[in-house]
Protein backbone atom coordinates (compact mmCIF):
# COMPACT_ATOMS: atom_id res chain seq x y z
CA UNK A 1 0.00 0.00 0.00
CA UNK A 2 0.95 3.34 -1.02
CA UNK A 3 0.54 6.41 1.08
CA UNK A 4 0.15 9.67 -0.58
CA UNK A 5 3.03 11.27 1.25
CA UNK A 6 5.28 8.68 0.07
CA UNK A 7 6.76 11.40 -2.21
CA UNK A 8 6.77 14.31 -0.25
CA UNK A 9 4.55 15.83 -2.90
CA UNK A 10 1.71 14.40 -2.12
CA UNK A 11 1.53 14.87 1.37
CA UNK A 12 1.58 18.74 0.21
CA UNK A 13 -1.26 18.61 -1.79
CA UNK A 14 -3.46 16.92 0.65
CA UNK A 15 -2.39 19.22 3.43
CA UNK A 16 -3.18 22.46 1.35
CA UNK A 17 -6.32 21.34 1.12
CA UNK A 18 -7.02 20.88 4.78
CA UNK A 19 -4.41 23.89 6.01
CA UNK A 20 -4.52 26.79 3.73
CA UNK A 21 -7.83 28.49 5.60
CA UNK A 22 -6.84 31.49 3.23
CA UNK A 23 -8.13 29.29 -0.04
CA UNK A 24 -10.69 31.57 -1.55
CA UNK A 25 -13.46 29.60 -3.11
CA UNK A 26 -15.19 26.05 -1.39
CA UNK A 27 -13.18 25.31 1.43
CA UNK A 28 -12.80 28.59 2.86
CA UNK A 29 -16.44 29.05 2.84
CA UNK A 30 -16.49 25.46 4.60
CA UNK A 31 -14.78 26.80 7.82
CA UNK A 32 -17.00 29.56 7.88
CA UNK A 33 -20.06 28.07 7.56
CA UNK A 34 -18.42 25.53 10.46
CA UNK A 35 -18.18 28.23 12.67
CA UNK A 36 -20.66 30.43 11.63
CA UNK A 37 -24.68 31.45 10.91
CA UNK A 38 -24.93 28.12 9.37
CA UNK A 39 -24.69 25.71 12.23
CA UNK A 40 -27.69 27.56 13.54
CA UNK A 41 -29.86 26.15 10.55
CA UNK A 42 -32.91 23.82 11.30
CA UNK A 43 -31.36 20.73 10.06
CA UNK A 44 -33.52 19.40 6.86
CA UNK A 45 -35.14 15.67 7.39
CA UNK A 46 -33.65 13.36 4.63
CA UNK A 47 -32.84 16.03 1.90
CA UNK A 48 -32.09 14.84 -1.14
CA UNK A 49 -29.43 16.86 -3.00
CA UNK A 50 -28.42 16.17 -6.60
CA UNK A 51 -25.19 17.65 -7.54
CA UNK A 52 -25.43 19.08 -10.45
CA UNK A 53 -21.29 20.37 -10.54
CA UNK A 54 -19.81 22.38 -13.07
CA UNK A 55 -17.63 19.99 -13.98
CA UNK A 56 -20.46 17.74 -15.80
CA UNK A 57 -21.88 20.98 -17.27
CA UNK A 58 -18.53 22.26 -18.13
CA UNK A 59 -17.39 18.76 -19.81
CA UNK A 60 -14.18 19.00 -17.81
CA UNK A 61 -12.95 22.05 -18.64
CA UNK A 62 -11.22 23.60 -15.72
CA UNK A 63 -12.51 27.60 -15.77
CA UNK A 64 -11.81 28.71 -12.40
CA UNK A 65 -9.80 32.26 -12.12
CA UNK A 66 -7.87 30.86 -9.25
CA UNK A 67 -5.32 28.84 -10.57
CA UNK A 68 -3.24 27.82 -7.69
CA UNK A 69 -6.70 26.32 -6.54
CA UNK A 70 -6.37 24.08 -9.73
CA UNK A 71 -2.83 23.48 -9.54
CA UNK A 72 -3.64 21.56 -5.87
CA UNK A 73 -5.54 19.10 -7.37
CA UNK A 74 -2.82 19.47 -10.02
CA UNK A 75 -0.50 18.49 -7.41
CA UNK A 76 -2.21 15.89 -6.04
CA UNK A 77 -2.78 14.05 -9.52
CA UNK A 78 0.74 14.08 -10.15
CA UNK A 79 1.56 11.75 -7.16
CA UNK A 80 -1.38 9.33 -8.64
CA UNK A 81 0.13 9.04 -12.09
CA UNK A 82 2.07 6.52 -11.18
CA UNK A 83 -0.31 4.32 -9.88
CA UNK A 84 -2.17 4.61 -13.09
CA UNK A 85 0.70 3.66 -15.36
CA UNK A 86 0.78 0.10 -13.06
CA UNK A 87 -3.23 -0.70 -13.76
CA UNK A 88 -2.13 -0.04 -17.64
CA UNK A 89 0.76 -3.02 -17.06
CA UNK A 90 -2.01 -4.82 -15.98
CA UNK A 91 -1.96 -4.73 -12.14
CA UNK A 92 -5.11 -4.22 -10.08
CA UNK A 93 -4.92 -0.96 -8.69
CA UNK A 94 -7.47 1.59 -5.86
CA UNK A 95 -6.95 4.59 -5.17
CA UNK A 96 -9.01 5.93 -1.90
CA UNK A 97 -9.61 8.74 -0.29
CA UNK A 98 -9.73 9.04 3.24
CA UNK A 99 -10.53 11.08 6.18
CA UNK A 100 -13.01 12.81 8.29
CA UNK A 101 -16.32 14.90 6.68
CA UNK A 102 -16.09 18.22 5.41
CA UNK A 103 -11.93 18.11 4.76
CA UNK A 104 -12.49 17.46 1.00
CA UNK A 105 -12.28 13.82 -0.41
CA UNK A 106 -15.14 14.34 -2.65
CA UNK A 107 -13.62 17.31 -4.00
CA UNK A 108 -9.75 15.77 -4.52
CA UNK A 109 -11.74 12.80 -6.12
CA UNK A 110 -14.42 14.72 -8.63
CA UNK A 111 -13.41 18.18 -8.48
CA UNK A 112 -15.70 21.10 -8.33
CA UNK A 113 -16.06 24.18 -9.93
CA UNK A 114 -14.82 23.50 -13.48
CA UNK A 115 -11.86 22.22 -11.86
CA UNK A 116 -10.66 17.88 -12.42
CA UNK A 117 -10.44 15.57 -9.39
CA UNK A 118 -8.16 12.43 -9.45
CA UNK A 119 -11.30 10.56 -11.63
CA UNK A 120 -11.89 12.89 -14.72
CA UNK A 121 -7.92 13.42 -14.82
CA UNK A 122 -7.27 9.51 -14.61
CA UNK A 123 -10.09 8.61 -17.21
CA UNK A 124 -8.40 11.20 -19.17
CA UNK A 125 -4.93 10.07 -18.80
CA UNK A 126 -6.23 6.70 -19.53
CA UNK A 127 -7.70 7.60 -22.80
CA UNK A 128 -4.20 9.25 -23.60
CA UNK A 129 -1.96 6.62 -22.59
CA UNK A 130 -4.30 4.60 -24.80
CA UNK A 131 -3.76 6.46 -27.78
CA UNK A 132 0.09 6.96 -27.91
CA UNK A 133 1.02 3.67 -27.04
CA UNK A 134 1.24 1.93 -30.46
CA UNK A 135 1.99 -1.73 -29.52
CA UNK A 136 -0.96 -2.42 -27.60
CA UNK A 137 -4.96 -2.29 -27.46
CA UNK A 138 -6.77 -0.95 -25.04
CA UNK A 139 -10.57 -0.79 -24.36
CA UNK A 140 -12.13 0.31 -21.39
CA UNK A 141 -15.10 0.00 -19.56
CA UNK A 142 -17.11 1.95 -16.33
CA UNK A 143 -19.01 0.98 -13.41
CA UNK A 144 -20.32 2.86 -10.26
CA UNK A 145 -21.77 1.85 -6.96
CA UNK A 146 -22.32 2.94 -3.73
CA UNK A 147 -22.24 1.20 -0.31
CA UNK A 148 -25.32 2.99 1.46
CA UNK A 149 -26.58 2.24 4.60
CA UNK A 150 -24.40 -1.31 4.19
CA UNK A 151 -26.16 -2.19 1.10
CA UNK A 152 -24.37 -2.11 -2.77
CA UNK A 153 -26.05 -0.01 -5.01
CA UNK A 154 -25.88 0.36 -8.64
CA UNK A 155 -25.48 3.83 -9.66
CA UNK A 156 -25.01 3.45 -13.38
CA UNK A 157 -28.68 1.41 -13.82
CA UNK A 158 -30.82 2.48 -16.59
CA UNK A 159 -33.35 5.23 -14.86
CA UNK A 160 -31.46 5.22 -11.61
CA UNK A 161 -34.27 6.47 -9.27
CA UNK A 162 -32.85 9.70 -7.11
CA UNK A 163 -33.80 8.10 -3.82
CA UNK A 164 -32.22 8.27 -0.35
CA UNK A 165 -34.07 6.03 2.48
CA UNK A 166 -33.80 2.85 4.18
CA UNK A 167 -36.08 0.97 1.75
CA UNK A 168 -33.73 0.18 -1.02
CA UNK A 169 -34.88 -0.15 -4.65
CA UNK A 170 -33.83 -3.89 -4.91
CA UNK A 171 -33.79 -3.58 -8.79
CA UNK A 172 -30.54 -1.56 -8.37
CA UNK A 173 -29.34 -4.04 -5.21
CA UNK A 174 -26.25 -5.92 -6.13
CA UNK A 175 -23.71 -8.19 -4.13
CA UNK A 176 -20.43 -8.97 -3.45
CA UNK A 177 -18.90 -11.90 -4.54
CA UNK A 178 -15.31 -14.06 -3.59
CA UNK A 179 -14.32 -16.22 -6.32
CA UNK A 180 -12.59 -19.03 -5.74
CA UNK A 181 -9.40 -17.52 -6.53
CA UNK A 182 -10.00 -15.02 -4.30
CA UNK A 183 -10.60 -11.84 -6.27
CA UNK A 184 -13.80 -10.26 -5.47
CA UNK A 185 -16.75 -9.87 -8.39
CA UNK A 186 -19.65 -7.39 -8.23
CA UNK A 187 -22.42 -9.64 -9.30
CA UNK A 188 -25.17 -7.74 -11.26
CA UNK A 189 -23.34 -3.99 -11.78
CA UNK A 190 -23.97 -2.68 -14.44
CA UNK A 191 -20.34 -2.22 -16.81
CA UNK A 192 -20.59 -0.07 -19.46
CA UNK A 193 -18.17 0.24 -22.26
CA UNK A 194 -16.61 3.35 -22.71
CA UNK A 195 -15.30 4.40 -26.25
CA UNK A 196 -14.13 8.12 -26.03
CA UNK A 197 -14.10 10.35 -23.41
CA UNK A 198 -16.50 12.15 -24.09
CA UNK A 199 -18.18 8.99 -23.31
CA UNK A 200 -16.68 8.44 -20.15
CA UNK A 201 -17.15 12.03 -18.86
CA UNK A 202 -21.08 11.31 -19.35
CA UNK A 203 -21.44 8.04 -17.68
CA UNK A 204 -19.23 9.40 -14.86
CA UNK A 205 -21.45 12.68 -14.29
CA UNK A 206 -24.95 10.46 -14.40
CA UNK A 207 -23.48 8.02 -11.54
CA UNK A 208 -21.99 10.90 -9.39
CA UNK A 209 -25.82 12.39 -9.89
CA UNK A 210 -26.74 9.29 -8.51
CA UNK A 211 -24.49 9.64 -5.18
CA UNK A 212 -27.00 10.07 -2.09
CA UNK A 213 -25.84 13.49 -0.58
CA UNK A 214 -27.24 15.63 2.49
CA UNK A 215 -26.83 18.92 4.08
CA UNK A 216 -24.62 18.28 7.43
CA UNK A 217 -23.54 21.27 10.06
CA UNK A 218 -20.01 20.27 8.37
CA UNK A 219 -20.70 19.80 4.68
CA UNK A 220 -23.79 21.30 2.76
CA UNK A 221 -23.04 18.79 0.11
CA UNK A 222 -22.35 15.60 2.23
CA UNK A 223 -21.71 11.87 0.75
CA UNK A 224 -23.23 9.72 2.79
CA UNK A 225 -22.35 6.74 1.26
CA UNK A 226 -19.08 5.26 -0.23
CA UNK A 227 -18.82 5.66 -3.69
CA UNK A 228 -16.60 3.29 -5.89
CA UNK A 229 -15.42 3.86 -9.93
CA UNK A 230 -14.20 0.90 -11.41
CA UNK A 231 -12.68 1.45 -14.83
CA UNK A 232 -12.08 -1.97 -16.22
CA UNK A 233 -8.94 -1.66 -18.73
CA UNK A 234 -8.42 -4.74 -21.56
CA UNK A 235 -4.85 -4.39 -23.08
CA UNK A 236 -4.03 -6.83 -25.68
CA UNK A 237 -1.15 -6.41 -27.63
CA UNK A 238 0.63 -8.30 -30.78
CA UNK A 239 -1.82 -11.06 -31.00
CA UNK A 240 -1.34 -12.34 -27.19
CA UNK A 241 -3.81 -12.71 -24.76
CA UNK A 242 -5.91 -10.46 -23.15
CA UNK A 243 -4.95 -8.85 -19.86
CA UNK A 244 -7.34 -7.63 -17.92
CA UNK A 245 -7.24 -5.36 -14.71
CA UNK A 246 -9.41 -2.95 -12.86
CA UNK A 247 -9.23 0.40 -11.20
CA UNK A 248 -11.21 1.40 -8.18
CA UNK A 249 -11.20 4.94 -7.43
CA UNK A 250 -12.95 5.12 -3.70
CA UNK A 251 -14.70 8.31 -2.12
CA UNK A 252 -15.37 6.61 1.19
CA UNK A 253 -17.89 8.35 3.01
CA UNK A 254 -16.39 10.91 5.67
CA UNK A 255 -16.06 9.73 9.84
CA UNK A 256 -18.09 12.10 11.48
CA UNK A 257 -19.04 12.94 15.38
CA UNK A 258 -22.76 12.95 15.20
CA UNK A 259 -22.60 15.51 17.83
CA UNK A 260 -20.40 17.78 15.52
CA UNK A 261 -22.54 16.98 12.05
CA UNK A 262 -25.72 17.82 14.02
CA UNK A 263 -27.45 15.11 12.74
CA UNK A 264 -30.34 13.54 13.48
CA UNK A 265 -32.82 10.90 11.94
CA UNK A 266 -31.84 9.30 9.05
CA UNK A 267 -29.04 11.39 8.62
CA UNK A 268 -27.42 10.29 11.76
CA UNK A 269 -28.33 6.72 10.89
CA UNK A 270 -26.17 6.97 7.57
CA UNK A 271 -23.48 8.64 9.60
CA UNK A 272 -23.78 5.16 12.17
CA UNK A 273 -23.83 3.50 9.06
CA UNK A 274 -20.92 5.29 7.85
CA UNK A 275 -18.42 4.73 10.84
CA UNK A 276 -19.41 1.17 11.02
CA UNK A 277 -18.02 0.38 7.52
CA UNK A 278 -14.88 2.53 7.99
CA UNK A 279 -14.11 0.39 11.35
CA UNK A 280 -14.61 -2.37 9.34
CA UNK A 281 -11.59 -1.19 6.75
CA UNK A 282 -9.71 -0.81 9.92
CA UNK A 283 -10.28 -4.41 10.59
CA UNK A 284 -9.25 -4.92 7.09
CA UNK A 285 -6.39 -2.72 7.46
CA UNK A 286 -5.33 -4.57 10.82
CA UNK A 287 -5.92 -8.60 8.84
CA UNK A 288 -3.74 -7.48 6.37
CA UNK A 289 -0.78 -5.74 8.17
CA UNK A 290 -0.97 -9.40 10.04
CA UNK A 291 -1.40 -10.83 6.93
CA UNK A 292 -4.18 -12.85 6.95
CA UNK A 293 -6.16 -11.23 4.02
CA UNK A 294 -5.84 -10.16 0.40
CA UNK A 295 -9.09 -8.20 0.34
CA UNK A 296 -7.83 -4.95 -1.04
CA UNK A 297 -4.49 -5.68 -2.11
CA UNK A 298 -4.47 -8.98 -3.69
CA UNK A 299 -1.59 -10.30 -5.57
CA UNK A 300 0.17 -7.59 -7.42
CA UNK A 301 -2.40 -5.17 -6.27
CA UNK A 302 -1.28 -1.77 -5.49
CA UNK A 303 -3.45 0.67 -3.30
CA UNK A 304 -3.16 4.68 -2.33
CA UNK A 305 -4.62 5.97 0.27
CA UNK A 306 -5.27 10.09 -0.20
CA UNK A 307 -5.75 10.98 3.48
CA UNK A 308 -8.03 14.33 4.36
CA UNK A 309 -6.97 16.37 7.06
CA UNK A 310 -9.13 19.33 9.07
CA UNK A 311 -6.91 22.73 9.54
CA UNK A 312 -9.39 23.68 12.68
CA UNK A 313 -8.13 23.24 15.98
CA UNK A 314 -11.84 21.22 17.05
CA UNK A 315 -10.83 18.87 15.08
CA UNK A 316 -7.25 17.64 16.58
CA UNK A 317 -9.01 14.41 17.45
CA UNK A 318 -9.88 12.98 14.26
CA UNK A 319 -6.87 14.51 13.04
CA UNK A 320 -4.66 12.65 15.34
CA UNK A 321 -7.41 9.27 14.33
CA UNK A 322 -7.04 9.86 10.43
CA UNK A 323 -3.36 10.03 10.76
CA UNK A 324 -3.11 6.96 12.74
CA UNK A 325 -5.14 5.48 10.44
CA UNK A 326 -2.54 6.37 7.95
CA UNK A 327 0.08 4.89 9.62
CA UNK A 328 -1.16 1.92 10.40
CA UNK A 329 -2.09 1.54 6.48
CA UNK A 330 1.33 2.88 5.08
CA UNK A 331 3.09 -0.02 7.17
CA UNK A 332 1.14 -2.88 5.37
CA UNK A 333 3.86 -1.61 2.97
CA UNK A 334 6.41 -1.83 4.41
CA UNK A 335 6.79 -4.91 5.90
CA UNK A 336 5.75 -6.28 2.14
CA UNK A 337 8.28 -4.22 0.67
CA UNK A 338 11.26 -4.73 2.43
CA UNK A 339 14.68 -5.68 0.33
CA UNK A 340 16.30 -9.17 0.12
CA UNK A 341 19.43 -7.30 2.18
CA UNK A 342 16.75 -5.68 4.71
CA UNK A 343 15.21 -8.85 5.13
CA UNK A 344 18.60 -10.23 6.01
CA UNK A 345 19.30 -8.13 8.32
CA UNK A 346 16.13 -8.38 10.08
CA UNK A 347 16.35 -12.20 10.57
CA UNK A 348 19.61 -11.62 11.79
CA UNK A 349 18.76 -9.10 14.63
CA UNK A 350 16.14 -11.20 15.37
CA UNK A 351 18.46 -14.69 15.86
CA UNK A 352 20.61 -11.75 18.10
CA UNK A 353 17.42 -10.86 19.88
CA UNK A 354 16.73 -14.62 20.65
CA UNK A 355 19.93 -15.49 21.83
CA UNK A 356 20.07 -12.45 24.05
CA UNK A 357 16.76 -13.95 25.43
CA UNK A 358 17.79 -17.08 25.71
CA UNK A 359 21.34 -15.84 27.30
CA UNK A 360 19.28 -13.79 30.20
CA UNK A 361 16.94 -16.67 31.05
CA UNK A 362 19.84 -18.70 32.00
CA UNK A 363 21.61 -15.69 33.49
CA UNK A 364 18.01 -15.63 35.58
CA UNK A 365 18.01 -19.22 36.67
CA UNK A 366 21.37 -19.53 37.57
CA UNK A 367 20.97 -16.44 40.33
CA UNK A 368 17.39 -17.85 41.37
CA UNK A 369 19.51 -21.22 41.79
CA UNK A 370 22.48 -19.20 43.97
CA UNK A 371 19.40 -17.35 46.03
CA UNK A 372 18.11 -20.55 47.10
CA UNK A 373 21.18 -21.91 47.84
CA UNK A 374 21.99 -18.85 49.93
CA UNK A 375 18.45 -19.27 51.49
CA UNK A 376 19.14 -22.87 52.38
CA UNK A 377 22.79 -21.84 54.25
CA UNK A 378 21.47 -18.93 56.00
CA UNK A 379 18.56 -21.55 57.59
CA UNK A 380 21.39 -23.99 58.41
CA UNK A 381 23.37 -21.22 60.05
CA UNK A 382 19.97 -20.21 61.98
CA UNK A 383 19.50 -23.50 63.06
CA UNK A 384 23.09 -23.45 64.33
CA UNK A 385 23.31 -20.14 66.48
CA UNK A 386 20.15 -20.85 68.13
CA UNK A 387 21.60 -23.97 69.74
CA UNK A 388 24.97 -22.56 70.41
CA UNK A 389 22.85 -20.09 72.34
CA UNK A 390 21.00 -22.58 73.71
CA UNK A 391 23.86 -24.14 75.35
CA UNK A 392 25.49 -21.06 76.06
CA UNK A 393 22.44 -19.27 77.99
CA UNK A 394 22.03 -22.99 80.14
CA UNK A 395 25.99 -22.17 81.38
CA UNK A 396 25.75 -20.51 84.49
CA UNK A 397 28.21 -17.78 85.79
CA UNK A 398 28.87 -16.64 82.72
CA UNK A 399 27.56 -13.50 81.95
CA UNK A 400 30.50 -12.99 79.24
CA UNK A 401 29.51 -15.72 77.56
CA UNK A 402 26.11 -14.92 77.82
CA UNK A 403 26.50 -11.46 76.62
CA UNK A 404 28.45 -12.70 73.31
CA UNK A 405 25.20 -15.54 72.40
CA UNK A 406 22.92 -12.63 72.46
CA UNK A 407 24.70 -10.81 70.04
CA UNK A 408 25.42 -13.36 67.91
CA UNK A 409 21.93 -14.59 67.46
CA UNK A 410 20.46 -10.76 67.03
CA UNK A 411 22.75 -10.66 63.88
CA UNK A 412 23.72 -12.29 60.73
CA UNK A 413 27.44 -13.35 61.51
CA UNK A 414 29.85 -15.12 59.23
CA UNK A 415 29.99 -18.99 59.26
CA UNK A 416 33.61 -18.75 60.95
CA UNK A 417 32.87 -16.19 63.37
CA UNK A 418 30.03 -18.51 64.45
CA UNK A 419 32.51 -21.74 64.58
CA UNK A 420 34.79 -19.39 66.70
CA UNK A 421 31.78 -18.18 68.98
CA UNK A 422 31.21 -21.98 68.74
CA UNK A 423 34.56 -23.50 69.75
CA UNK A 424 35.16 -20.54 72.39
CA UNK A 425 31.90 -21.07 74.22
CA UNK A 426 32.33 -25.06 74.00
CA UNK A 427 35.92 -24.73 75.97
CA UNK A 428 34.58 -21.68 77.94
CA UNK A 429 37.36 -19.82 77.40
CA UNK A 430 36.89 -15.99 77.04
CA UNK A 431 39.89 -13.15 75.47
CA UNK A 432 41.88 -11.84 77.16
CA UNK A 433 40.79 -8.26 78.07
CA UNK A 434 37.88 -9.99 78.76
CA UNK A 435 38.93 -11.60 81.87
CA UNK A 436 38.06 -10.89 85.65
CA UNK A 437 40.58 -8.23 86.89
CA UNK A 438 41.60 -7.52 90.56
CA UNK A 439 39.40 -4.28 90.76
CA UNK A 440 36.72 -5.99 89.31
CA UNK A 441 36.80 -9.15 91.03
CA UNK A 442 37.06 -6.57 93.95
CA UNK A 443 33.90 -4.71 92.77
CA UNK A 444 32.33 -7.80 92.17
CA UNK A 445 32.23 -9.45 95.90
CA UNK A 446 31.38 -6.28 97.52
CA UNK A 447 28.04 -5.86 95.28
CA UNK A 448 27.47 -9.60 96.78
CA UNK A 449 26.20 -7.96 99.57
CA UNK A 450 22.67 -8.08 98.63
CA UNK A 451 21.05 -7.97 102.50
CA UNK A 452 22.25 -3.93 102.60
CA UNK A 453 20.45 -3.45 99.43
CA UNK A 454 16.55 -1.86 101.68
CA UNK A 455 18.82 -0.23 104.14
CA UNK A 456 20.95 1.83 100.99
CA UNK A 457 17.46 2.93 99.22
CA UNK A 458 16.23 4.20 102.31
CA UNK A 459 19.26 6.35 103.21
CA UNK A 460 19.54 7.28 99.47
CA UNK A 461 15.92 8.86 99.78
CA UNK A 462 17.08 11.01 102.51
CA UNK A 463 19.10 13.45 101.02
CA UNK A 464 18.68 15.95 98.04
CA UNK A 465 19.42 15.34 95.01
CA UNK A 466 22.45 14.54 92.78
CA UNK A 467 24.06 12.63 90.33
CA UNK A 468 24.73 8.44 91.03
CA UNK A 469 27.90 7.60 90.10
CA UNK A 470 28.77 3.96 89.16
CA UNK A 471 31.72 1.87 88.24
CA UNK A 472 32.74 1.65 84.45
CA UNK A 473 33.86 -2.03 84.82
CA UNK A 474 30.71 -3.52 86.08
CA UNK A 475 30.69 -6.73 86.96
CA UNK A 476 27.92 -9.31 86.64
CA UNK A 477 26.87 -11.97 88.56
CA UNK A 478 24.70 -13.77 87.08
CA UNK A 479 23.16 -14.33 83.60
CA UNK A 480 19.81 -12.05 84.71
CA UNK A 481 22.63 -9.33 85.14
CA UNK A 482 24.42 -9.93 82.15
CA UNK A 483 21.12 -9.21 80.56
CA UNK A 484 20.52 -6.17 82.21
CA UNK A 485 23.86 -4.83 81.73
CA UNK A 486 23.53 -5.29 78.16
CA UNK A 487 20.10 -3.40 77.91
CA UNK A 488 22.15 -0.58 79.78
CA UNK A 489 25.17 -0.83 77.53
CA UNK A 490 23.36 -0.61 74.12
CA UNK A 491 21.16 2.33 75.29
CA UNK A 492 23.81 5.15 75.28
CA UNK A 493 21.26 7.27 74.06
CA UNK A 494 19.39 7.22 77.63
CA UNK A 495 18.74 10.19 79.68
CA UNK A 496 20.53 9.97 82.97
CA UNK A 497 19.30 9.46 85.62
CA UNK A 498 19.42 11.35 88.91
CA UNK A 499 19.28 9.88 92.01
CA UNK A 500 19.61 11.07 95.61
CA UNK A 501 23.45 11.13 97.24
CA UNK A 502 25.25 8.80 98.90
CA UNK A 503 27.33 9.47 101.75
CA UNK A 504 31.01 9.98 101.42
CA UNK A 505 31.21 6.48 103.38
CA UNK A 506 28.53 4.94 101.02
CA UNK A 507 30.81 5.71 98.21
CA UNK A 508 34.31 5.26 97.05
CA UNK A 509 34.66 8.05 94.01
CA UNK A 510 38.81 6.86 93.79
CA UNK A 511 38.38 3.59 92.39
CA UNK A 512 35.36 4.77 90.91
CA UNK A 513 33.36 2.11 92.28
CA UNK A 514 30.15 2.16 94.61
CA UNK A 515 31.08 0.53 97.98
CA UNK A 516 29.64 -2.55 99.36
CA UNK A 517 25.88 -0.72 100.59
CA UNK A 518 25.63 1.36 97.34
CA UNK A 519 26.42 -1.16 95.12
CA UNK A 520 23.11 -3.30 96.84
CA UNK A 521 20.96 -0.23 95.43
CA UNK A 522 19.05 -1.31 92.38
CA UNK A 523 20.62 -2.06 89.73
CA UNK A 524 19.15 0.02 87.01
CA UNK A 525 20.22 3.25 89.27
CA UNK A 526 23.68 1.97 89.56
CA UNK A 527 24.46 1.84 85.26
CA UNK A 528 24.15 4.93 84.93
CA UNK A 529 27.44 7.03 84.81
CA UNK A 530 27.00 10.90 85.29
CA UNK A 531 30.61 11.79 84.76
CA UNK A 532 32.05 11.98 81.06
CA UNK A 533 35.41 10.45 81.90
CA UNK A 534 34.17 7.45 83.00
CA UNK A 535 31.67 7.12 80.40
CA UNK A 536 34.22 7.03 77.94
CA UNK A 537 36.45 3.44 78.97
CA UNK A 538 32.91 2.24 79.81
CA UNK A 539 31.99 2.38 75.93
CA UNK A 540 35.54 1.51 74.82
CA UNK A 541 34.87 -1.57 77.17
CA UNK A 542 31.01 -1.89 75.34
CA UNK A 543 32.78 -1.89 71.92
CA UNK A 544 35.16 -4.24 72.59
CA UNK A 545 32.17 -6.25 74.13
CA UNK A 546 29.78 -6.26 71.26
CA UNK A 547 32.42 -6.70 68.69
CA UNK A 548 32.47 -9.95 69.87
CA UNK A 549 28.64 -10.24 68.86
N1 LIG B 1 -8.93 22.13 -1.69
C1 LIG B 1 -10.10 22.71 -1.75
N2 LIG B 1 -10.26 23.88 -2.36
C2 LIG B 1 -11.43 24.49 -2.43
N3 LIG B 1 -12.55 23.99 -1.92
C3 LIG B 1 -12.48 22.81 -1.27
C4 LIG B 1 -11.26 22.11 -1.16
N4 LIG B 1 -11.50 20.97 -0.47
C5 LIG B 1 -12.80 20.95 -0.17
N5 LIG B 1 -13.41 22.04 -0.65
C6 LIG B 1 -14.83 22.39 -0.49
O1 LIG B 1 -15.21 22.04 0.82
C7 LIG B 1 -16.52 21.51 0.83
C8 LIG B 1 -16.51 20.11 1.47
O2 LIG B 1 -15.72 19.27 0.70
P1 LIG B 1 -16.13 17.78 0.36
O3 LIG B 1 -17.59 17.66 0.12
O4 LIG B 1 -15.25 17.34 -0.72
O5 LIG B 1 -15.78 17.09 1.72
P2 LIG B 1 -15.89 15.53 2.03
O6 LIG B 1 -14.66 15.17 2.74
O7 LIG B 1 -16.19 14.78 0.80
O8 LIG B 1 -17.11 15.50 3.02
P3 LIG B 1 -18.12 14.29 3.27
O9 LIG B 1 -17.33 13.21 3.86
O10 LIG B 1 -19.10 14.86 4.23
O11 LIG B 1 -18.69 13.92 1.97
C9 LIG B 1 -16.98 21.47 -0.59
O12 LIG B 1 -17.79 22.59 -0.84
C10 LIG B 1 -15.71 21.56 -1.37
O13 LIG B 1 -15.92 22.19 -2.63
Amino acid sequence: MRGIGDSGGGARGCMAASSSSSLPGGFPQLLRRRGGAARRRPFPAARMVAQRLPFCRGGGKASSPVAHVADFLEDVFQEVKPILRSALDGHNVCILAYGQTGTGKTYTMEGNNGKLGIVPRAIQELFSHASQDSSSTYSFSISMLEVYMGTVRDLLTPRQPLFRSTECNTSSIISILATKSGAVEVEGLTDVAIQDLKKANQWYCRGRRARSTSWTNVNDVSSRSHCLTRITIKRSSGGTTEECSKLWLVDLGGSERLLKTGASGLTMDEGKAINLSLSALGDVIAALRRKRSQFLTGDGSKVLMVVHISPSDDDIGETVCSLSFAKRARSIESSKELSEDIKKLKQKRIAELDKEICDSEQELKDLNEQIKRAETSLEERKKLSSSVCQALSDEKGSPRSTLVVVGHTDSAESPQATEKTKSRASHGSVPHFMSPTVCSRQRHSSASHSATKTRLTKSVNRYPAAELSGSHSFSYSSCKNAAKARSVAFSSSMPKMKCLPLKSDQINMSNNSIDSTAASAPRRRESFISRPAQRAPLHQHRRRMSSLT
